[in-house]
């Protein structure tokens, strides 16, 4: 935990000298565990864990809003996985803990079962004012569940942050088509913060870390293979998200028109996919 924290704070470094306003960074940036045992072993509350304070300490220094996953103790003996926005001030504003966990069963891949460990959490946050603009939470596994950033983009988001650790075989398969169509639909900026490289002898994370426009392009991004820590920058640009959803309305649109517009066998379905109709 105390490398990682050493290692987070190169990327403030590297963020700092860039002229950044924010740090995102991945999924469990403070350990991941060999096995749920461990996982539960290591877990600190925030106010007694020396990488969130320090973090803490190093956004308060260089007024940098930094978010950040780590783990926090939960109820019967398991942990949260939460993501924690920390702002310039160094206080803790907000705090998500993951819905969706990931608990798979992949033939020659991965078979991973968060839930030993992890207690999911219940509530998807409004987004919140920050340097960048309205932010929305997510974490990793939730960025296959479309129904998390529609939500986000309900309430108005700006920009949706996914800090990941994916597996490679999923990573490799969906992780930069998933996180250009949540950009695309919800036309707000995606920000994925992801580990990379082996964690232990049982463990490798994709990376591929991404910054993605609200028009779906990718416009920064870093490798799969683990080197040195380090950063992808990119201009948050407003204006763009305004202009994207002036040009292409998705929110206000009435649901009559989306189906009523051309094969009328559409209206059969409506009501399932829209219970309010
Ligand atoms: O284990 C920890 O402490 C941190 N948590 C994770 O790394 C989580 C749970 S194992 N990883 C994912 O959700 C990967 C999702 C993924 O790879 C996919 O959706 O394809």
């Amino acid at each position: 935990m105390s490398s990682n924290l050493v290692q987070c704070k190169q990327l403030v470094a590297k963020a700092v000298a860039a002229g950044a306003k924010a740090l995102f960074l991945p999924e469990a940036s403070d350990y991941i565990g060999k096995s749920a045992t461990e996982t539960v072993s290591l877990v600190r509350s925030v106010s007694e864990s020396t990488f969130v304070l320090g973090l803490q300490e190093e956004a308060r220094r260089e007024k940098l809003a930094i978010n950040v996953g780590v783990h926090e103790p939960a109820q019967g003996g398991k942990v949260k996985n939460t993501l924690l926005w920390i702002d310039q001030k160094g206080n803790i504003v907000q705090r998500y803990q993951k819905l969706h966990l990931f608990d798979v069963d992949i033939k020659n891949g991965p078979v991973l079962k968060e839930s030993n460990s992890v207690e999911k959490g219940m509530s998807i946050l409004p987004p919140f004012e920050t340097p960048l603009g309205r932010v929305g939470l997510a974490i990793c596994f939730d960025l296959r569940f479309p129904e998390i950033s529609l939500a986000l983009a309900r309430m108005n988001c700006q920009v949706i942050t996914y800090p990941s650790a994916f597996t490679v075989p999923t990573g490799t398969a969906h992780w930069e088509p998933l996180l250009r169509a949540r950009a695309i639909e919800t036309q707000s900026y995606v920000v994925a913060a992801a580990q990379v490289g082996a964690h232990n002898e049982k463990r490798v994370s994709y990376g591929h870390s991404m910054i993605i426009s609200p028009w779906g392009e990718i416009i920064a991004k870093l490798g799969g293979q683990w080197e040195e820590p380090e950063i992808a920058t990119a201009d948050i640009d407003l204006d763009l998200v305004k202009k994207i959803k002036t040009e292409i309305p998705l929110l206000r649109r009435k649901y009559d028109q989306i189906f009523k517009c051309g094969d009328d066998q559409l209206l059969t379905n409506a009501s399932d996919i829209y219970p309010e109709l």
